[in-house]
């Protein structure tokens, strides 16, 4: 593994019975990078990340996250990552203020630390007038840009993002792209999945899942000459339907 390289892996495969769900995939994230991980609907990305994150036991090969083998070390992975999904965000039931005291918690920070955070996260997020609500009377984007502010509270090597910005409107998502922008600037690496191919166009490098295998890893621009079209959604769309 490269010193700047903090996801390594090499033939990473998960089996249902006989069913390859990922089949040998091979690649490598660099610090700070912004990578996006595509594929159809069954394409076996969530099973993959849910490996790479610690939760799920690979049936071969290897993977190294922040350091740290995912046969051996999935609880210190877990410690360096952060993880959202559109689905698993906040409690509905707490305020921003009982979510951010939770979580910040659960990760073990100090409550002065926790104190510090919150503060600075509450005017970023410009949240003040409903630091006191519940997070399950907010607008759905307001609550998945606090809820990528919490998967940061630990200041993880790592963020994983599973479709963070499902269901969110256009200016939110963008919004919630100079979140991520300024997390990899300051050497967060992101890996991202998304549906949506103008965020396929932000990343760094994106790979494309099909059938388990991945496909096609590159830079959105190499990715475009490769097929020779001018978008990110017809690269897609040339892979996921052969
Ligand atoms: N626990 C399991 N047992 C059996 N098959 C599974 C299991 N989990 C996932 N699969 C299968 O593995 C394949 C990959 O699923 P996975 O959820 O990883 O795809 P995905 O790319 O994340 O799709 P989506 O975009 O819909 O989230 C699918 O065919 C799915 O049915």
């Amino acid at each position: 593994m490269k010193n700047n390289n903090v996801i390594h892996i090499e033939g990473l495969t998960k089996m249902f019975g006989d069913f390859a769900a990922v089949n040998a995939i091979t690649f490598e994230v660099e610090k700070g990078e912004i990578f996006g991980f595509l594929g159809a609907n069954g394409a076996g990305k969530t099973t993959a990340m849910k490996m790479l994150i610690g939760i799920s036991k690979p049936t071969s090969g290897d993977a190294k996250v922040a350091g740290f083998d995912v046969f051996t070390n999935a609880e210190d992975i877990k410690k360096n990552i952060g993880y959202m999904s559109q689905k698993f965000a906040l409690y509905d039931d707490l305020t921003v203020k009982e979510n951010i005291t939770f979580f910040g918690g659960i990760y073990g920070l100090s409550r002065q630390r926790i104190k510090e955070k919150s503060a600075v996260l509450i005017e970023e997020l410009r949240l003040e007038d409903v630091a006191n609500k519940l997070v399950g009377s907010l607008p759905l984007g307001w609550k998945q840009k606090l809820s990528f502010s919490v998967s940061l509270l630990h200041d993880p090597k790592i963020v994983f993002l599973d479709e963070p910005t499902g269901g969110v409107d256009p200016i939110t998502r963008r919004q919630f792209w100079e979140m991520i922008y300024k997390a990899a600037n300051q050497g967060t690496t992101v890996f991202v999945t998304t549906h949506y191919m103008d965020e396929a166009e932000y990343c760094d490098r994106v790979s494309i899942m099909v059938n388990g295998k991945i496909e096609a890893l590159d830079t959105p621009k190499k990715l475009k000459e490769q097929f020779k079209v001018d978008n990110m959604n017809d690269v897609f769309l040339k892979l996921a339907r052969g």
